[in-house]
């Protein structure tokens, strides 16, 4: 059995971006007092044995929330740090590998950026979806064209399981984000380049509430 989870406020951490280790922990920490739903860790440039003592850091830090905590690429890392998920991309290895190593406990998210991938998705061993990018954006330089408003919502329609939008997006996005069919919105330069993490993420919290009500309203 797999954890739940809530999409709906996900924090992507980049160590360089929020300024080292230590602050990408305090980071984690305001923005899941803001309302950080999810966490993961992405940090291109670590070994395997620097992603696990930063997740390993980050679950002792997260352990008293309710948030979970998902691993990018690394799935030795993901494993070792007993975190609560990975997620891959389309190049980094087979679902059917990531989902034979990680087992039937950990959650597996995986990115899809057309809609051939979004329909293909297996939904036996994937949980969710990673779509994106939505918008161009500085954080992820080697990003596929941007899909837009239209075309997130034409790949969350095309998907079996739940789907987090991401790439250039702002708490100004959220309400669109959901009213495309999205089930959350994930960010990296949001909250990792802000001076107060805290208070950017109680601002997308809000922002998130909002779309929320609203698409609750046209349905
Ligand atoms: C939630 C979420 N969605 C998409 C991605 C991108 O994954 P990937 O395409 O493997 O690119 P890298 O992040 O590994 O550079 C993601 N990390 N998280
Ligand atoms: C990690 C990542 N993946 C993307 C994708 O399109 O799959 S875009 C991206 C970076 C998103 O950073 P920011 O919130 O700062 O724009
Ligand atoms: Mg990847």
């Amino acid at each position: 059995m797999r954890p739940s989870f809530d999409l709906s406020f996900y924090l992507v951490l980049d160590p360089a971006l929020c300024g080292g280790y230590e602050a990408t922990v305090r980071t984690a920490l305001a923005a899941v007092a803001g309302g950080a739903t999810m966490v993961q860790l992405r940090d291109k440039e670590a070994s395997t044995s620097r992603m696990v003592e930063t997740a390993q850091r980050l679950k002792a830090a997260l352990a008293g929330s309710a948030a979970l905590l998902i691993i990018n690429d690394d799935v030795e890392a993901a494993i070792a740090a007993k975190a609560d998920g990975l997620h891959i991309g389309q190049q980094d290895m087979p679902v059917a590998e990531a989902r034979r190593r990680i087992g039937e406990r950990m959650i597996l998210g995986l990115s899809v950026e057309t809609a051939e991938r979004a329909a293909a998705i297996d939904p036996v061993r994937v949980d969710y979806a990673g779509i994106g990018p939505v918008f161009a954006t500085p954080t992820k330089p080697d990003h596929q064209p941007p899909l837009g408003l239209d075309g997130l919502a034409r790949l969350a329609a095309l998907s079996p399981v739940p789907s987090v939008a991401i790439g250039g997006l702002k708490a100004i996005h959220a309400p669109a984000v959901f009213a495309a069919g999205a089930q959350g919105i994930a960010v990296v330069s949001a909250i990792c380049s802000t001076p107060d993490p805290g208070a950017a993420a109680e601002i997308i919290t809000q922002a998130i509430q909002r779309g929320k009500n609203l698409a609750s309203q046209r349905s």
